[in-house]
């Protein structure tokens, strides 16, 4: 980053107040009256209800709309393990784009765990006055662990963003990018730089959605996960595959798509010129991708590339799922955020994608025009009608799948963030 554009992200966070988020207040409280209802004695009230039917902290406390954002910071970005507190401008940075896309309250949790254990712990131990837990860059094969435990121990939905956020997004992006390329997904060759949470998680949603194992190679820090492999973790070895190919070098000749989920300029101009024509690369290490949008269009004019920055076309990242895919699951009150959910938020990400842009979309990313196609294949974030179409598919897909404690909202399509408690 250069040294104005890294000053201006440091003012942002500082000035006028240090952080991201703020808490507000919801009912009066000018009057004694209004304290003598909100705090002592009225607030025994609620309790009491509460204490009665567990059900009653949705009718009288912010429960139902709140996300616990929790990290132990073990794998912030692509920049790797620095820990709870440095992870905690993300955290606070997902608490905005929660409230911001899709009105939902969050509270960043940042953890200081010694176990995988301790952190299950901690979490499960406060996870029941919240709407739903977004669990955040945590690192693998611990974050496999620590999911898996609370979705046990919780009914509330458990979700990590790096896996499911991140696989949605990039399934949507690619089924529509194949097409652009006039391939599909059956036959692609994929080739996946990185073995963490995320290209974990989006090469087994990729397989759901039509792609095929023997076609895919996901690379670790040792080369192509192979067969022969002694070295790899149950998780890594779900991807073994039999093959001669050892080297990134290797796996990418003739590659229709490169997925990278690793770390900054893993991915060199030579190894993109070897791809198949029309060659897809995501590469979305955050802060920094694998290659550079400019270096890799300068490379080849052919090639369909998507970043996880908001500052380049095709941004593909979480911020289009986790926020509207809470949405639903909480106005549903999913007790989970199951495969037909994910499914769902696929769909609706990738079609709406091919509907024509709005005027809103246009002016926020001072364009004149903006379709379908190589610069344009997954919506924006700031597209309003994200909020209208996730949450519905999302919601819908809790029903029919029998995790919805709540039926189809009566106020759904949403419009607006202001619609949704329903007035
Ligand atoms: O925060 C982002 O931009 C996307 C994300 O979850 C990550 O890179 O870990
Ligand atoms: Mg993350």
């Amino acid at each position: 980053m250069s040294d104005d554009k890294r000053q201006a992200a440091l003012d942002y966070h500082a000035k006028p107040i240090p952080g991201k988020l703020s808490v507000e207040l919801t009912k009066p409280t000018e009057t004694a009256k209004h304290l003598s209802l909100a705090y002592s004695p009225g607030v025994a009230e609620p309790c009491r209800e509460i204490a009665l039917d567990p059900e009653n902290a949705y009718l009288y406390t912010g429960k139902g709309n709140l996300v616990a954002v929790v990290s132990d910071g073990s794998a912030i970005l692509g920049l790797g393990n620095l820990g709870p507190l440095a992870s905690k401008p993300v955290m606070e940075g997902k608490g905005v784009l929660f409230k911001r896309f899709a009105g939902i309250n969050s509270v960043d949790i940042e953890v200081e765990a010694d176990s995988a254990q301790a952190f299950i712990d901690t979490v499960a131990n406060i996870a029941n006055t919240w709407g739903g837990i977004n669990l955040e860059d945590i690192k693998a094969p611990e974050c496999f662990e620590i999911e898996t435990a609370l979705k046990q121990r919780c009914d509330i939905p458990v979700f990590h963003d790096d896996q499911h956020g991140t696989a949605i997004v990039t399934a949507a992006g690619l089924l529509n990018a194949l097409d652009i390329a006039g391939k599909t997904l059956a036959t692609a060759r994929i080739v996946c730089l990185g073995a963490g949470s995320a290209a974990i998680a989006c090469m087994k949603l990729l397989i759901e959605c039509g792609a095929r194992a023997e076609n895919i190679f996901m690379l670790d820090r040792n080369g192509v996960i192979h067969s022969g492999r002694s070295d790899l973790n149950q998780y890594k070895a779900q991807f073994a595959t039999e093959t001669p190919l050892r080297t990134l070098d290797e796996a990418i000749e003739g590659a229709d798509v490169f997925v990278g989920l690793s770390g900054p300029n893993l991915f060199k101009p030579e190894q993109l010129e070897r791809m198949a024509a029309n060659p897809i690369v995501f590469a979305c290490s955050n802060p920094d991708p694998e290659i550079h949008p400019d270096v890799a269009r300068a490379t080849r004019s052919d090639v369909i590339i998507g970043t996880g920055r908001s500052d380049y076309p095709n941004q593909v990242n979480n911020v289009l799922g986790f926020p509207f895919i809470f949405r639903g699951a909480l106005d549903v009150r999913a007790t989970a955020i199951n495969e037909r959910m994910k499914i769902a938020a696929v769909h609706a990400l990738k079609d709406l994608a091919r509907e024509p842009v709005t005027k809103e979309v246009l002016d926020a990313y001072e364009l004149d025009s903006l379709e379908f196609g190589r610069g344009y294949i997954i919506p924006t974030p700031v597209d309003s009608r994200l909020l209208e179409r996730i949450p519905a598919a999302v919601a819908q897909a809790a029903v029919e799948s029998g995790v919805a404690k709540k039926p189809y909202p009566a106020h759904y399509p949403l419009k607006s963030v202001k619609q949704i408690y329903g007035q």
